[in-house]
């Protein structure tokens, strides 16, 4: 059953959204989530902090560990400007197949590279693979354990410059002490939390924003 609910997010995407209108995507994922099934995408209360963050970075390349169906892959990629990019990493292959089509439904395929595979095998591949020089904007939604490594890999590829910021999802739920521990008190990062709500809940969650400082 919960196999199949991605599927059913899809459908309801197909059904309700206007094909190549990336807002009524948003919506309809939204509205199928809140009142029919419950799903994990970052949802329109913290996806608002999302829009504002991405907005003030403006990132040129940008990159999101954890894809899921696609709905934050489209809020960051209707914000990008012309030419930007957004390499968006998904693990789990039937949640990448529903992803693809429902960033292909938004009409946001030429702005997305989803790449399948384990975060950590795939970031040292990055640059010899999509001739990146470093990431402006990192969007960390996947498992709460790789959060830390893959932002060390980050570090060790140069996959990271000055300026790099990092934003976090589920900092609070399910929560991600370490990543928090690691960031707030290493140097090489300005910190800041923004309280909010675990998505279509009254659970607190948040995202945390990481500037790195080189
Ligand atoms: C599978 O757990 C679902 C769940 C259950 C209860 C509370 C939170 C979550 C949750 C919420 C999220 O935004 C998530 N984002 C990315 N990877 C997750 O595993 C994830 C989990
Ligand atoms: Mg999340």
């Amino acid at each position: 059953f919960a196999l199949l609910k991605n599927t059913r997010m899809l459908k309801a995407v197909q059904k309700n959204a206007t094909k190549g209108d990336p807002e009524s995507v948003i919506s309809a994922i939204d509205y199928y989530c809140r009142h029919k099934e419950w799903a994990m995408n970052v949802g329109d209360e913290k996806g608002l902090i999302l829009d504002s963050v991405l907005t003030e970075v403006n990132p040129s390349t940008a990159l999101e560990l954890g894809t899921y169906c696609g709905y934050s892959t489209v809020r960051i990629a209707r914000l990008l400007s012309p030419g930007s990019k957004l390499i968006t990493v998904e693990f789990n292959p039937a949640f990448a197949a529903v992803a693809r089509q429902i960033i292909a439904y938004a009409g946001l395929q030429d702005k997305v590279t989803l790449v399948e595979g384990p975060s950590g095998d795939l970031i040292p591949k990055m640059k010899a693979r999509f001739g990146i020089k470093s990431f402006d904007f990192v969007f960390l939604d996947h498992w709460k354990d790789r959060y830390v490594p893959d932002t060390k890999l980050l570090e060790d590829c140069g996959l990271v410059s000055e300026g790099s910021v990092l934003l976090a999802d589920n900092v609070i739920c399910p929560g991600a002490p370490e990543y928090l521990k690691y960031v707030r008190n290493s140097p090489r990062y300005e910190s800041r939390y923004y309280k909010s709500n675990l998505e279509y809940t009254k659970v607190e969650d948040g995202l945390e924003k990481s500037v790195f400082l080189g």
